[in-house]
């Protein structure tokens, strides 16, 4: 039984704790992600990059995700185990409670999905069978079709009200956590001040109650590196190291920077 529960994660930000999260998708860098200290391994979506070579997440199916999360639950002891729902598997209240069953029987502690009030239902019917929410708001990459590319959101007023309203809506129907992605610092912070449960920030500033990165950005080897990521590796003599520092770094809200944020 894992060690970090939504419970202990939601009980480090009323103290005002930070945490670490950091993807991963096998079972040896989830073994290293875990004895880093980091409290939530995340089996992201982003494999359909990292992993498969394509452009997009949007070619990432059930099984996938599945079979990577096993992967992931034979290398993790303490860390809570999120997964990715992936792109066309919630459209459906009744996919989306059978595809979440599926990731929660092959590891995962929690699912996540990307969207805003329209998940209100699937969320309330998903926590009430046991299965706890993760969020995503802001940058959604399944939807990068029609966001018209991999943008910042929530830069004008009109824009972040309609993130912060979506965000309560989702804290309301039961969901744990709350990822949100590419908007500008004070719309990071306003978010994290908003909602009691944690919110992670990826490119969402300083302020958010945790952070998330993507394994192997933060190891220097990805195709394209976006704004938000620092290479750990680069000051550290080994991936364990550098693992530790950006966790250390996180906890005490050094990382990430200005240069790593949007304003
Ligand atoms: N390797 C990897 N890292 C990720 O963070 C990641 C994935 N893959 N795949 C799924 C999504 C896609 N993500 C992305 C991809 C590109 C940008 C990007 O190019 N952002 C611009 C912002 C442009 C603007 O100012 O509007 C940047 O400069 O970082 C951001 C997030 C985040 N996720
Ligand atoms: C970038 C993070 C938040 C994610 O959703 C993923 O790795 O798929
Ligand atoms: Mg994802």
């Amino acid at each position: 039984m894992n060690k970090i529960s939504p419970q202990s994660l939601a009980a480090k930000k009323a103290k005002g704790e930070k945490f670490a999260v950091l993807t991963a998708y096998d079972a040896t860098f989830a073994r290293v992600v875990d004895e880093a200290g980091i409290d939530v391994i995340l089996v992201g979506d982003s494999l359909g990059n990292v992993l498969q070579g394509h452009t997009s997440t949007l070619p990432v199916s059930v099984e996938d995700m599945c079979y990577h999360t096993a992967c992931v639950d034979r290398g993790t002891e303490k860390a809570l185990i999120v997964a990715d729902l992936p792109f066309g598997s919630y459209n459906t209240i009744d996919d989306t409670l059978s595809n979440a069953t599926a990731l929660m029987q092959s590891g995962a502690h929690m699912v996540k999905l990307e969207g805003g009030q329209w998940l209100c239902e699937s969320i309330r019917l998903l926590t009430e069978r046991g299965i706890p929410v993760c969020g995503h708001l802001g940058l959604t990459p399944q939807s990068v079709n029609t966001l018209g590319g991999f943008k910042v959101q929530g830069r004008d007023e009109a824009g972040a009200r309609r993130i912060i309203t979506d965000a309560k809506a989702l804290e309301d129907a039961g969901a744990s956590l709350l990822v949100v992605e590419c908007v500008p610092t004070e719309l990071g912070q306003r978010l994290s001040e908003a909602l009691t449960i944690p919110v992670i920030g990826i490119g969402a500033g300083p302020q958010t109650d945790a952070q998330v990165l993507v394994l192997h950005d933060l190891l220097g080897i990805s195709r394209r590196i976006p704004k938000f990521v620092k290479n750990f590796l680069a000051d550290a003599p080994d991936i364990a190291t550098a693992l530790e520092n950006y966790r250390v770094a996180v906890e005490q809200g050094e990382f990430p920077g200005p240069e790593h944020s949007f304003d």
